[in-house]
């Protein structure tokens, strides 16, 4: 059956055949979702003994949630399986690609440009929605018949989604805030207080917004859930593997320990690396990141960093403030 062919089907159609992509965190909370709402599920991992091939061939919709370093594998993989014509594909991956500087779905979309694509971002710390908790989420796509699709999955009582037109927006949003995560885990680690806590997501989410709209991106996308929403669940969240990186560096670990005490992948880390080169190459003035960056690199210590923060010249709260 076409699943985008119908665009006026009820809300409550149920699609046959959903396989996950990545047994991880994500990838768990998203099959734990989508089997509340009785879609016939199955997860694939580097560990299944099934290939990829073989398990997508009768999917309706393919969902990723590996961290970025799998997704190339993965969209390459799916580049010679027999997929349905009519799949849909969701990205659910929070990074940048080093040796590209690309999106997740930048990356999906030149592997396998025929099939619609929905992003999927918001503040969704899984550990909340594995234990039932209330949450609201964004699918966003070029295409508005597979976010429509993509949100009648997902919906249910304790799950909230919303549709968006703008997938590059909503993706960023959920990229660049793990950066800001590691800053104000720092920030909370040193205990620097309320308000330097609310003065660095303020300011952190203009400098994101400058990358979204270099991106071409809607600057109005980033007070959305995909954000700000996400910005403030990740900065006010221990569950977020970022804010614990940045929070055990002001403990005094080392990076390399930071990450070791984290289960899981802080996504952060790396894309501070790749966002660097985006905004050195593109002038795209982003201090709190560019801070998180050389701080991360042991170039300053997090004394520096804060104090270098401060001490900047003096100027106006502008959105249009370059390097
Ligand atoms: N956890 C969360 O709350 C949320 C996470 N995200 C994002 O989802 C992504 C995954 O996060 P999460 O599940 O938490 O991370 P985990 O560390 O728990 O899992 C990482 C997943 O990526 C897979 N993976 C890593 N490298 C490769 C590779 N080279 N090829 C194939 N698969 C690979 C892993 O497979 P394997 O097990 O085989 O190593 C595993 O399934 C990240 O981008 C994250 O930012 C987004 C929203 C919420
Ligand atoms: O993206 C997330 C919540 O929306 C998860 O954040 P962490 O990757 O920092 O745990």
């Amino acid at each position: 059956m076409n699943l985008l062919s119908n665009p006026d089907r009820p809300s409550e159609y149920v699609p046959q055949n959903i396989t996950v992509i990545g047994a991880g965190a994500w990838g768990s909370a998203i099959a734990f979702l989508l089997n509340q709402n009785h879609h016939q599920v199955q997860i694939w991992s580097r560990q299944s003994e099934v290939p990829l091939s073989a398990m997508v061939a009768d999917s309706d919709v393919i969902i990723s949630a590996v961290s970025i370093k799998g997704v190339r594998a993965i969209a390459t993989q799916l580049q010679t399986a027999n997929l349905r014509p009519d799949v849909i594909l969701v990205s659910a991956t929070k990074g940048l690609e080093p040796a590209t500087l690309a999106t997740p779905s930048q990356i999906w979309r030149s592997l396998l440009p025929v099939y619609p694509l929905v992003v999927l971002s918001g503040p969704n710390l899984s550990k909340e929605i594995m234990a039932g908790q209330p949450t609201a989420t964004v699918v966003a796509s070029e295409h508005p018949h597979a976010a429509q699709l993509v949100q009648n999955i997902f919906a249910s009582r304790n799950f909230r989604v919303y549709t968006n037109p703008d997938p590059i927006g909503v993706e960023l949003g959920g990229t660049l805030k793990n950066v800001i995560a590691i800053a104000v885990g720092a920030c909370d680690g040193l205990n620097l207080g309320t308000n330097a806590k609310s003065a660095l997501i303020t300011r952190s989410l203009i400098e994101i917004i400058r990358v979204g709209v270099f991106f071409g991106a809607q600057p109005e996308t980033f007070w959305g859930l995909s954000g700000l929403g996400d910005l403030l669940a990740t900065c006010n969240s221990s569950l977020s593997r970022n804010y614990q990186v940045g929070y055990a560096i002001a403990q005094g670990k080392s990076l390399e320990a930071a990450i070791a005490s984290t289960v899981g992948t802080a996504e952060g880390v790396n894309t501070a690396h790749v966002l660097m080169e985006i905004c050195d190459r593109a002038q795209i003035s982003v201090p709190v990141s560019r801070y998180v960056h050389r701080l991360l690199r042991g170039e300053i210590t997090l004394q520096q960093a804060v104090e270098g923060l401060m001490d900047r010249d003096l100027k106006a709260e502008s959105l249009q403030e370059h390097s």
